[in-house]
């Protein structure tokens, strides 16, 4: 199966404001996909739809082929999700959370091998709130590779990190989509999404504003670079004209 994600009309209303407006996507196997947009665009809501932890209004949604609402246990097997301040137990160490989590999943990644890709291996004994913030996102993906999964969600994949990291992040999740992972992911980041991504889209106020490649984004903006398309794109860039 060639697709593994596929959302269309995904509807979600909060209070009767659309966080989520229509929106239909489509992500094919061992791609990056980038879900972009300001704050409050509607990413997490979008994804959280996705995932099923969330009910959409309307629109359907498919994972790997199956229905994320009724299918989770299936898909929990097989999708991982690196979640943002998560709440984990504080005194508990890196290597035992890192064990506790492989013990969810039938076909779990050696967590040594992944603390020692990503650069942590020396924190393995740390507690979990002893770790810088870089250290702390490093492990948060870690955490959603440990499935081994098909599919994983990344969201604001390395915000917190230095310039090292983020290269050996990028460099990592470039060799696991060569051997076909698929990658959904959001980033604040433009190099990020320039350097990784096959297809982006961009929300603004839970509407599709973008849907294509990068160089397709620029293509149809009055610029050169990414970023300054980007910005027009949100209009991101009048904010900050009008703050000056
Ligand atoms: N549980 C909720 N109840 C009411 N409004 C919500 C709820 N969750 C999100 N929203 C609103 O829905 C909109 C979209 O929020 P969402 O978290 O999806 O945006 P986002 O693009 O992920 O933002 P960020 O980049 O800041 O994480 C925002 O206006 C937010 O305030």
């Amino acid at each position: 199966m060639n697709e593994v994600i596929k959302a269309e009309k995904l509807c979600k209303t909060y209070n009767k404001t659309p966080a989520a407006d229509n929106i239909s996507l489509s992500v094919k196997r061992g791609t990056v996909f980038g879900l972009l947009g300001a704050n409050g665009a509607g990413k997490s809501t979008t994804i959280e739809c996705i995932l099923g932890t969330k009910t959409s209004d309307s629109g359907t949604i498919s994972i790997l082929g199956m229905n994320p609402q009724t299918s989770r246990k299936q898909l929990f097997q097989k999708v991982g999700v690196q979640f943002q301040d998560a709440a984990y137990q504080d005194n508990i160490t890196v290597s035992e959370l890192c064990e506790v989590t492989a013990s969810l999943y039938q076909d779990s990644a050696d967590p040594d091998k992944l603390l020692q890709k990503f650069g942590i291996s020396g924190k393995a004994k740390s507690q979990i709130k002893d770790l810088s913030g870089g250290e702390r996102q490093r492990l948060f993906i870690i955490l959603a590779l440990i499935p081994n999964p098909e599919v994983v969600f990344l969201d604001e994949l390395t915000t917190g990190l230095d310039a090292r990291a983020r290269r050996q992040v990028w460099n990592i999740l470039s060799s696991l989509k060569e051997h076909g992972l698929t990658i959904f992911l959001t980033s604040h980041f433009m190099d990020e999404i320039e350097n990784l991504c096959d297809c982006i889209c961009i929300l603004k106020k839970g509407n599709i504003i973008f849907y294509g490649t990068v160089a397709e984004a620029v293509a149809s903006s009055p610029y050169e670079h990414f970023e300054d398309a980007y910005l027009w794109y949100t209009d991101e860039e009048e904010l900050i004209d009008e703050n000056f």
